[in-house]
């Protein structure tokens, strides 16, 4: 594309730093909040979610664009001040929305990143005044903008001299009305191929609904994106705006738990375990336990198939188990467990695996001898 001067990909990605939180590299940058600041014990309550889940930045708005000139217009100054003390209280850096040049001025010492919103994708003057800024910019893409015209917005950002520009995909408008918008997944790897800058994702605009951000989030990790900007609410039947898309602090808490996997898989980190307390490290504990049980019993299924090339009779095999164990002693040795753990545990899976095959065989070979069970009934 040629007019991307400097939002096109050259040779490398951009990471950008905001004290100490880097976007756009290994790690996968969690953001949450409510779609409204609307009270400062309801910024409190989020930003102490939002560390819990390993989050990093308190989103809030302040000044909202609503569809309706009747809907909530956002506490303004007022609420900016609850997102900023709160974030400072639980070591959290904070972004909020701004919809013109006069709402920038206002909020951009207070805050720690801006964000330009969906609806003020392609409002030019905002775009050049944020440039001038020194704080990074989460571009949203416009409701119908194509990827190049979101690029091409990023641009002018950047031509103004500010460099830290994060493009957040948050759904495109399509004929689909199950949602409120469709997230256009595809759109992290072509703005990736296209450019250096970060790519977030924002499922909860995009759905509309709680009951798939959880999914959208996690696909969102396994396309590319380098974080996600999720809304969450203390109390979301009662959130001035966007109750239905928000989650609660359990559902945020769990999103966040899971999240390490997916990230791994595609060869980043979440980092989950900022929070330390009993509690937290107890979840995490738990996590890891799912997914020995899980191992197991994937483990076990496997087994059983093996039953099918075997005789009764040579079902044991001393000398694969023997293999086993010392190829899962010295992992352990390499990994700081001790071997001895190992060596005690597995000959009880064994002997689990070795009763699965026997009655597995006992069933099939009733099976091929329907006499067996004639014979058996008289
Ligand atoms: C699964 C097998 O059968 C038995 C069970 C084993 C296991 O659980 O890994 C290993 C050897 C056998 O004693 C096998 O032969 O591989």
């Amino acid at each position: 594309m040629k007019d991307l001067k400097l939002a096109g990909l050259d040779s490398e990605r951009s990471i950008i730093e905001v004290d100490g939180v880097s976007i756009g590299g290994k790690e996968i940058i969690l953001m949450g909040g409510p779609c409204a600041v609307e009270s400062s014990i309801q910024m409190q309550e989020s930003a102490a979610v939002v560390k819990k889940a390993g989050g990093k930045i308190l989103r809030g708005g302040v000044f909202k664009p609503r569809t309706s000139p009747y809907s909530f217009q956002g506490l303004g100054m007022e609420g900016v001040n609850y997102m900023v003390q709160a974030a400072k209280e639980y070591g959290l850096l904070c972004v909020t929305e701004v919809v013109d040049t006069r709402s920038l001025e206002l909020v951009v010492d207070k805050v720690d990143l801006l964000q330009i919103g969906a609806r003020n994708m392609q409002n030019f003057e905002l775009l050049k005044l944020a440039g001038k800024t020194n704080k990074p910019i989460i571009l949203k893409r416009g409701l119908s903008a194509t990827i190049e015209e979101w690029l091409l917005a990023a641009e002018y950002i950047l031509s103004a001299g500010n460099p830290r520009v994060i493009l957040c995909e948050r759904g495109i408008r399509t004929y689909e009305p199950s949602t409120r918008n469709t997230l256009d997944v595809s759109a992290v790897g072509v703005a990736k191929e296209l450019s250096h800058l970060p790519v977030i994702i924002d499922p909860s605009h995009a759905a509309g609904r709680r009951d798939l951000i959880s999914s959208l989030s996690k696909a969102a990790i396994a396309a590319g994106a380098d974080g996600l900007l999720i809304e969450m609410h203390p109390n979301p039947d009662e959130a001035v705006s966007d109750g239905p898309q928000s989650l609660t602090p359990e559902q945020f808490i769990n999103l966040a738990q899971e999240l390490g996997m997916v990230a791994q898989s595609v060869q980043r980190f979440f980092d989950f375990g900022t929070d330390d307390s009993l509690e937290a490290l107890r979840s995490k504990i738990d996590l890891v336990d799912r997914s020995i049980v899980e191992g197991l019993a994937e483990r076990m299924q496997i087994v059983r198939k093996l039953s099918d090339q075997k005789r009764l009779d040579r079902v044991k095999d001393a000398n694969r188990e023997k293999e086993i164990i010392q190829r899962l002693m010295s992992l352990a040795e390499e990994l700081d467990l001790p071997a001895e753990l190992v060596k005690k545990i597995y000959p009880i899976i064994f002997e689990y695996g070795i009763q699965t095959q026997i009655k597995s065989k006992i069933e099939q070979d009733k099976r091929l001898d329907p006499s067996c069970y004639y014979f058996g009934s008289k």
